[in-house]
């Protein structure tokens, strides 16, 4: 596949009052890793959901891997592989069995599932777990035999929807390896999204979505050249100081773990505002310029912000 692995114009889709995805438009290009970056609710699953054909848009247009995502949903899965936010994996089965069973789906002949299967277990290092029953294997274990089977079928797309989300550090960066292994198969098209600020500065191209619209789309380090602030972080003494703060820095906003992230502007106002902020916050620390402050900058928002509203009915939505 040559050209664009995804294009997408115009995109709309909402659930009641919710708008999920207001106008989203963007392209990837065929054989690269992009990321989709946002917080909780911004629209990320949605637009996911969208290009792997499991739910419709309400207007514009979607194509994957040159097909259009409403009138040829059977091309477009064919062609793409999807590990999902939630474990679909079935636990009864062994991890050899999982994959077997996929392979049949996508009518995948003997010999050669059985040589794809061996292939992709040593990529993600489950070979000699495979005849253990999948309930038994850790969470971090799971997530790599839903990449395993992603991948199973030979996919020009691999859809990673927050691949890490719940995971420890250490098996979170066990599972980047494994995606960064995948960069070596040029003709794969990589797309993921996370909230984890720190995991798509490996990609070729972000784009950052909030509240259901794209805010930027380039690549890591023009996003950190051009938005990128140096951000002031502190805990606040007390409830008062959070909201005098609050009001006296605009750009101020408040994280999940309580504390304030303030953009500054120039070093010397870095020195004014510690000054100012001295007596009202604690553990303070300097982040230098990085894709989180691009995203503070782009929304006034910080990424760790408490989601603005909790996802109701949402479960079991893809059987
Ligand atoms: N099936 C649904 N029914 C009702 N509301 C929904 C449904 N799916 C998504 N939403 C709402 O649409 C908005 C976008 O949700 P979406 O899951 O796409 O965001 P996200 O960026 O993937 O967030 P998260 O990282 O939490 O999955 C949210 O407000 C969510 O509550």
């Amino acid at each position: 596949m040559t050209g664009k692995a995804i294009r997408v114009e115009g995109v709309r889709k909402e659930f009641g009052r919710v708008t999920a995805l207001d106008g989203v438009s963007l392209e990837v290009p065929a054989g690269s890793h992009f990321a989709i970056l946002g917080p909780n609710g911004a629209g990320k699953s949605t637009l996911i959901d969208i290009l792997c054909t499991i739910t419709q848009a309400d207007a514009g247009q979607a194509e994957v891997a040159g097909f259009d995502v409403r009138k040829s949903p059977r091309d477009v899965r064919q062609r793409i592989g999807v590990v999902f936010q939630d474990p679909t994996v079935d636990t009864r089965l062994t991890v050899r069995e999982n994959l077997d069973f996929h392979g049949l789906v996508y009518r995948m002949k003997g010999a050669h599932r059985r040589r794809r299967i061996t292939e992709m277990l040593e990529l993600v290092e489950l070979a000699d777990r495979a005849e253990t029953p999948v309930r038994t294997l850790s969470s971090g274990m799971k997530r790599r035999l839903e990449i395993a089977r992603g991948l199973l079928h030979e996919p020009q797309l691999l859809f990673l929807d927050e691949p890490t989300v719940g995971l420890d550090a250490q098996s979170r960066a066990r599972i980047w390896e494994y995606i960064a292994e995948l960069r070596t198969r040029s003709e794969l098209t990589v797309v993921v999204t996370t909230h984890y600020i720190d995991e798509v500065d490996n990609c070729d191209r972000v784009v950052v979505i909030d509240k259901g619209q794209v805010r930027a789309d380039a690549t890591p380090s023009a996003l950190k050249a051009e938005h990128g602030r140096t951000v002031l972080r502190g805990r606040p003494l007390s409830p008062a100081a959070a909201e005098r703060l609050l009001a006296q820095f605009p750009g101020a906003a408040r994280a999940t773990d309580g504390r304030l992230a303030i953009p500054v502007d120039d070093p010397v106002a870095l020195g004014r505002m510690l000054q100012e902020t001295g007596g009202e916050l604690d553990q303070i620390e300097i982040d230098q310029p990085s894709l989180e402050s691009v995203f503070l900058s782009l929304t006034g928002r910080d990424l760790r912000e408490e989601p603005a509203s909790p996802r109701g009915g949402r479960k079991g939505r893809r059987g």
